[in-house]
């Protein structure tokens, strides 16, 4: 039991326990440490910063922009003060920012795009279709603090598609969560779903040469980041030891007033990627030539494309599921494309693994996925699991699989009854605090998501375990599970 709950603990919180106060969360769902949970949830920023943990996000979608490439879209409407999306990446010092834009530079203003699109159909067959295009250079380095920057160009969330606008309806903001900085994208008004997200790059450029700016709006300042420090002393980099910038200057939301103060990263890691990385989901990646071309799959579906030569930058594209694939999953929402001329994307997410997509305009109609109950909380691809137990020839196997299922749709249910109960708490709010937010509901829904997440595992673990061991008699979703090393009846090993 102890060990399911630290799983599902582990799975929600980045699976990897990163010190005591990760470790807390399973006290806290065990009703421990209330101390601890009165932290995570109960400060005026808890519930950003575990948005933030829980990669959360508002629902968006990409757009092709008249020249000025990719965009966001909100995808809901959106209450101003709303967390959006987290702006993740590399994390990597003032040097290391700098070496990188020199070679961002020299691979020129004007760039080639290769775009590709996959398609992986059960049985391994891999199909790639791949077109040129070109494209104005764009830059993803965006500043941290003092000396240190976070690079999308090769890895990233949607967050790195957000165009910058001298009219914004968005704003950077820099929270510590856990004790490491982190920058999240929120909304500045109300923005209506459809509306096209912006930030001011002024203070977060580093873009190198001039890029004209083309949002359009009165005040256009006529260059991006034109106001920006880096813009203005031209080589667009703090020194090492510049103090100007530092982080208390910068204003920051802080969601543990008793935690150690700020950790800066000793090395260079993915900064924010955490969750993304050992869930292997919604990694929007980025692949580049020579010796700098790293390829990385975005989710556990996706086919790698080592074999595919590139020039400069290609965006990876998830598959899209053949029909076959398509029959397991529920099918509730339609995709609906943007009316405009554009090529479109659509990015999904569920708890058990997230693709980010990009579709042709050209490309058919595809269903995206999500589940019965529209939710916040459990949106995206979710199996069927009557028609993935009808894929087992065993009885048993099929009993479990419905069994398992079943206490995961009572597991969301719970979850969006609980998310229900502070729903209006948060939105009310004017900005994305929990102020209001009644501690024990909180703690309810706290619970409940760390319940429907272990759900979801036993759903997924029943599946997986009946094809990897078809015979294995006892096991039900309530009963036994994987220990390290551990060999089951069959001999075979988890
Ligand atoms: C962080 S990226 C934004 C996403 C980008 N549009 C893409 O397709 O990947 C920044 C780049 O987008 C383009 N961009 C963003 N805002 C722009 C604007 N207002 N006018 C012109 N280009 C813009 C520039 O090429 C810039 O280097």
């Amino acid at each position: 039991m102890l060990m399911e709950i630290m799983l599902v603990a582990r799975s929600y919180f980045g699976g990897k326990w990163k010190g005591q106060s990760r470790m807390n969360v399973k006290q806290l769902v065990l009703g421990k440490n209330l101390g601890h949970s009165f932290k995570i949830m109960g400060s005026p920023q808890g519930y950003v910063a575990f948005r933030f943990q829980k990669s959360d996000y508002t629902k968006t979608k990409l757009f092709k922009t008249e020249g000025r490439g990719w965009g966001l879209l909100a995808d809901e409407n959106v209450k101003a003060g709303r967390f959006i999306i987290e702006y993740c990446g590399e994390l990597i010092s003032s040097e290391e920012a700098k070496q990188r834009s020199l070679v961002y530079e020299a691979q020129g203003r004007i760039l080639v795009y290769e775009k590709r699109f996959c398609i992986t159909i059960p049985g391994n067959q891999f199909f790639q279709f791949w077109w040129l295009e070109a494209g104005l250079k764009d830059a993803y380095i965006i500043s941290l603090y003092a000396n240190y920057f976070i690079d999308a160009t090769k890895k990233g969330s949607l967050a790195r598609f957000i165009n910058h606008s001298c009219q914004p309806n968005c704003e950077t903001r820099k929270w510590t969560v856990l004790g490491e900085v982190r920058v999240g994208i929120f909304a500045k008004q109300d923005i209506y779903a459809g509306t096209e997200l912006a930030y001011d790059y002024n203070f977060e450029w580093y873009g190198g040469a001039n890029v004209r700016c083309l949002c359009g709006a009165p005040n256009c300042s006529k260059f991006l980041g034109a106001k920006s420090p880096a813009f203005l002393e031209h080589n667009h980099v703090w020194e090492e030891g510049d103090d100007r910038y530092t982080v208390e200057e910068i204003p920051l939301y802080d969601s543990a007033e008793d935690e150690p103060s700020l950790k800066l990263p000793k090395d260079k890691r993915s900064f924010g990627l955490d969750f993304l990385d050992k869930n292997n989901i919604s990694m929007v990646t980025v692949d580049t030539v020579g010796p700098e071309r790293q390829l990385e799959s975005s989710a556990a579906v996706v086919e790698p494309l080592h074999s595919v030569p590139t020039e400069h930058v290609a965006i990876n594209m998830v598959k899209a599921e053949s029909s076959e694939e398509k029959k397991i999953y529920s099918q509730d929402t339609q995709n609906t494309f943007p009316p405009t001329n554009a090529t479109t994307s659509q990015f999904q997410s569920s708890s058990a693994f997230r693709n980010f997509q990009i579709g042709s305009g050209s490309l058919p109609k595809k269903k995206s996925f999500s589940i019965n109950k529209k939710s916040k909380n459990n949106g995206g691809k979710q199996l069927d699991g009557k028609r993935v137990a009808r894929l087992f020839a065993s009885k048993q196997a099929q009993e479990e699989i419905l069994k398992c299922e079943e206490i995961r749709n009572q597991a969301a249910t719970k979850l969006e009854a609980s998310y229900d109960e502070i729903r209006p708490a948060i939105e009310e709010h004017e900005r994305d605090s929990q102020d209001n937010v009644d501690i024990s509901a909180a703690m309810t829904w706290i619970g409940a998501s760390c319940a429907k997440m272990k759900a979801d595992f036993n759903f997924h673990f029943a599946i997986v375990k009946n094809v990897v061991c078809p015979q294995t008699p006892q096991n039900t979703c309530d009963e036994a599970k994987p220990s390290e090393g551990a060999d089951n009846e069959n001999g075979a090993k988890y």
